[in-house]
């Protein structure tokens, strides 16, 4: 059966939603373009150009005039699910004898009521329960829908247990989940708890040690916090500055929903809107559970002009307008607290000669270093479904718009550059998957591949710099073969550099997500 056939049998609402919306992500689209495809909101940047994916957006059913509740309550769902999805694929397990044999939709049903009876606590367990053996029906008749039924009461039967990380330590199908990698009984188990794979889970504990590790697959497993950078050369930057960063009054936070188009549209990075997404989730979490506002959350300051608020904390408008005003005008953007961080604890906002930006994507990072000074001369990047956001980003923020060209690093478009150069490197991404929880369900076969490409990049770039210049170098991940060693096999190669600075995110930090960056010098 063509599963967008079946799901026609299913109206539309925010669970229904999400359920096409993990179809997509199956098919390989990231969490944030299938909650586009979905929900009808266009995806400005960052969609990747691949067509494949393209085909499965243009054929995505889509679940247009859902009410904002039903939109929030979807994106909540997706990122939910895919950030807890292993221990949920775990605790189906314990519930039916072969779900993997199940039909994939049947299977994303039962995950999202799982996700409702584990984590949303002021949804009434029995309207998830038979929400979703109404979906079986309506799919696959009375058979699966007395599966879901019995699969759902047996979960409800265990109460409390499943909330408990020994729970997942002792049993018997945890094995299944080692794939032939080591592991104890007991750190599966808490790779289960927290939903991280076992070749993450060993990868830190190898590199960092057993206590970082857990630290980090916690942290991976939590709700992120949302930040916003506020526009140091608006005219009313100063202002909202002063506001945002005052704690948040009753009623300041408030669920909103249907915020994907506006985020995009006004030029936010794929990251940044998928941290909006993830905020609105935390947002309607928080309401749900009437808390999360007006009670004195204050903001954290990141630098002069970035603020990071906690999970459910960030207002929806400031002096009179809505943030997504704010953001159409140019007064704010969307933009990781880590990213801003990372630039700031590297001392790139003092960077005083040209700047060469050879992964600039949609031009984050650039568009911050403008805004505090810094003279951004040139951006390339090898994706121009990345790259022709800039300009636009770039006008909205009343910046000038930096000379951009589509450019692979590795065959540099210019043989020399006079200033510094930023490489903001793709990478696996394991430090951000608070905020992008679909980076769990890549294979650790890629990493090999852009340890070759990374160090190609920097071996290139170090070429080009030139005596008494810097080229910084940054990742969104925490994996030594992608940081030090990639950084530690330049200097090898290189005699003529030196590092100046080095800098990577606290493995207790209890918010802020893996960054990691150096800064290396030119002798001469
Ligand atoms: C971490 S993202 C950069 C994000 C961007 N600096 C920002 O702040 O919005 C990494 C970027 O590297 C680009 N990229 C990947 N391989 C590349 C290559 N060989 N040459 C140049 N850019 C590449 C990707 O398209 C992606 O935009």
């Amino acid at each position: 059966m063509s599963r967008n056939i079946s799901l026609r049998k299913l109206s539309c609402n925010g669970r229904t939603a999400a359920l096409r919306a993990l179809l997509l992500v199956d098919d390989g689209l990231s969490a944030q373009q299938a909650l586009a495809s979905v929900l009808d909101a266009p995806v400005a940047h960052g969609a990747s150009g691949n067509s494949r994916e393209k085909s499965h957006t243009a054929n995505a059913g889509r679940c247009q005039g859902l009410s904002a509740q039903d939109r929030a309550l979807c994106t909540e769902l997706v990122y939910g699910c895919l950030r807890t999805e292993l221990r949920l694929n775990f605790l189906l397990g314990r519930v039916l004898p072969r779900p993997q044999g199940l039909p994939r939709p049947m299977q994303i049903l039962l995950a999202l009521a799982v996700y409702g009876l584990l984590f949303q606590d002021k949804v009434p367990s029995h309207a998830v329960v038979y929400e979703a053996v109404e979906q079986a029906r309506a799919l696959f008749g009375q058979g699966l829908a007395r599966v879901a039924n019995g699969a759902l009461r047996s979960l409800q039967r265990m109460g409390e247990e499943p909330a408990q990380p020994s729970f997942y330590a002792g049993q018997s199908g945890v094995k299944k989940y080692r794939h032939g990698a080591g592991g104890t009984d007991s750190f599966l188990g808490k790779c289960i708890f927290y939903s991280i794979p076992l070749w993450i889970g060993e990868l830190w504990r190898s590199a960092y040690g057993d206590e970082a590790a857990l630290r980090l697959m916690q942290r991976s497993f939590e709700r992120p916090w949302a930040a916003l950078r506020i526009n140091a050369r608006h005219t009313d930057g100063a202002a909202l500055h002063a506001v945002l960063a005052a704690p948040q009054a009753e009623g300041r936070a408030s669920a909103i929903a249907g915020l994907s188009g506006a985020a995009t549209e006004s030029g936010a990075t794929e990251q940044d809107s998928l941290q909006y997404h993830t905020d609105i989730a935390d947002r309607v979490d928080k309401n749900e559970n009437n808390e999360g506002q007006g009670n004195g959350h204050k903001p954290v300051a990141i630098g002069q002009w970035g603020l990071a608020f906690a999970p459910g904390t960030m207002p929806r408008e400031a002096l009179g307008l809505d943030l997504r005003q704010w953001l159409a005008r140019g007064a704010l953007s969307w933009q990781s607290a880590g990213s801003q961080q990372a630039l700031l604890a590297l001392g790139l906002d003092r960077w005083h000669e040209p700047v060469w930006d050879a992964c600039a994507g949609h031009g984050g990072k650039s568009t911050a270093l403008m805004e505090w000074g810094v003279p951004v001369s040139l951006c390339t990047d090898r994706s121009f479904a990345r790259l022709r956001g800039l300009p636009t980003q770039c006008t909205t923020l009343g910046l000038p718009v930096p000379p951009h060209c589509l450019a692979d690093a590795i065959r540099p478009p210019v043989g020399q550059w006079p200033g510094h150069i930023l490489v903001d490197a793709p990478c696996s991404g394991l430090g951000v998957m608070g905020r992008r929880p679909d980076i769990r369900r890549r294979e650790p076969q890629h990493l090999a591949e852009l340890e070759v490409l990374q160090q190609n990049m920097l071996r290139v770039l170090a070429d080009i710099l030139q005596p008494g210049r810097e080229l910084a170098y940054i990742t969104c991940t925490l994996n030594p073969a992608e940081n030090e060693r990639a950084v530690d096999q330049l200097l090898e190669n290189n005699s003529d550099l030196t590092i100046e600075r080095q800098w990577q995110t606290g493995h207790s930090h209890p918010w802020l997500e893996g960054m990691f960056g150096a800064v290396l010098r030119k002798k001469g």
